[in-house]
């Protein structure tokens, strides 16, 4: 247990949506619970792009930080002195000029995944928090969970042996009741091209999450590897991608991994019957339970056909009804980061987040995926209708 007080962040939230309220609500979660004696958090103040009444309706859903700012536009959120960090949690479409909006006013900035809509745009985000000497880090929270610390240990230790395949799905039954559509309106983000919606940036980024922490992250420095890409894609009648397949290839390390993600069809309709994630190496092999991006489940089998199983539970907070979604590793893992001064995460690097969104700009350019210039611009505008709240 670390001695002395802990280490408060003191965060901003951007937006009020369906992630904001979980991220806050875990936020507002003691961090002893969890083990967490070293550092706590603290909701400062909070956005809407819609008004100011929206952001305190928020402070009302999330049951806390009552003494919190409330604001009715983003900029005035960047221009919070008090704010330590702020949490982008907007669409993908938003979040290169919401991220460089709160970079330029010399904030700290923890950004909702997918990172960015194109490569470009994530490289401009890291030149410009290596230049202002700023934390930045793309909220992939699954890489902090206890569970995925444990099976990258259980990797780097040999328990599976070499690791030459992994193949990871998240994928959602979302057909409508009725007719060949969606069950999504044509506007909601998951499929309108104006928001960069589609299953790639939204589901497909955690099978890659888990293909590149299994195949990338582990190689060692001198050795790194960025993939050679090939993928397909079905469209949907918005644009986006509905059906996407991405194979990476890593030929100097002889391994491969396979991402699929569907709109379509669920990965593990039973729930429990089949992995959603596999590792496969010469010695074994790691299963990993739906859902890639919250498991709390995972199965080593051995080569002789010996297994075991380990559960992960995400633990809740008794004074908030039990409380707990594990958005608040990652979360810890930035304060830790900000208290130690360092600006990127060792856990998921800068140079990472990069070569997943070059992974995922080669898959949406192989599938035929386009995307509005007003969301693929990597021309920092202040007064872009994407910070103003006028889109
Ligand atoms: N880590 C995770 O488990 C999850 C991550 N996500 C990610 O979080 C981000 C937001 O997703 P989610 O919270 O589900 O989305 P929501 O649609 O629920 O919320 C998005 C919020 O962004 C703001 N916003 C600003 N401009 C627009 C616009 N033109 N259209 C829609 N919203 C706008 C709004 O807040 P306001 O009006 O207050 O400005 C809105 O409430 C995405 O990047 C998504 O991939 C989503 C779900 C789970
Ligand atoms: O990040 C996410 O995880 C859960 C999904 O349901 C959601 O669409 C996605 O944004």
């Amino acid at each position: 247990m670390a001695t002395g007080n802990p280490y408060t962040v003191k965060w901003g939230i951007m937006a009020t949506g369906g992630i904001a309220e979980t991220f806050c609500k875990d936020l507002l979660c003691n961090p002893e619970i969890r083990g967490a004696h070293d550092v706590r958090h603290e909701i400062v103040a909070v956005a809407s792009s819609s008004s100011k009444k929206r952001a305190d309706e928020f402070l009302k859903t999330i049951d806390g930080a009552f003494d919190a700012k409330t604001y009715g536009s983003y900029p005035e959120l960047v221009s919070d002195s008090n704010i330590d960090i702020i949490y982008v949690a907007t669409p993908h479409s938003h979040h290169f000029q919401n991220t460089m909006l709160a970079l330029e006013a010399g904030k700290h900035v923890l950004c909702e995944k997918a990172f960015t809509v194109t490569a470009a745009q994530a490289r401009k985000l890291v030149e410009t928090a290596k230049a202002k000497n700023l934390f930045l880090m793309e909220a992939v929270w699954t890489r902090y969970f206890p569970l995925s610390i444990q099976i990258r240990e259980r990797i780097t230790a040999g328990e599976i042996g070499t690791v030459y395949r992994t193949i990871g799905d998240l994928s959602f039954n979302s057909n409508a009741t009725e007719g060949k559509g969606l069950s999504f309106a044509d506007s909601h983000r998951m499929v309108n091209v104006d928001l960069a919606g589609g299953a790639i940036l939204d589901l497909g980024v955690y099978p890659l999450t888990w293909v590149f922490q299994t195949l990338y992250h582990l190689q060692p420095e001198q050795d790194k590897e960025a993939p050679t890409v090939v993928a397909a894609s079905n469209k949907y009648t918005t644009g986006a991608d509905e059906n996407t397949a991405i194979i990476c290839q890593f030929p100097q390390h002889h391994s491969l991994g396979v991402a699929t993600t569907t709109l379509r069809a669920h990965t593990d309709p039973e729930l429990d019957a089949v992995p959603a994630i596999r590792i496969q190496g010469s010695e074994g092999e790691i299963q990993v339970f739906f859902p890639a991006y919250r498991p709390l489940k995972y199965k080593v089998v051995k080569k002789s056909g010996e297994s075991q199983t380990f559960d992960c539970p995400i633990p809740g907070d008794p004074a908030r009804n039990g409380w707990g979604h594990g958005m608040f590793w990652e979360a810890d893992e930035c304060a830790r980061c900000l208290r130690d001064g360092k600006k990127e995460s060792a856990t998921l690097p800068w140079k990472e987040s990069i070569v997943i969104m070059e992974t995922m700009e080669a898959a949406l350019k192989q599938g035929g995926i386009e995307y509005p210039e007003l969301i693929t611009t990597d021309v920092y505008d202040p007064k872009s209708p994407l910070n103003t709240g006028n889109q």
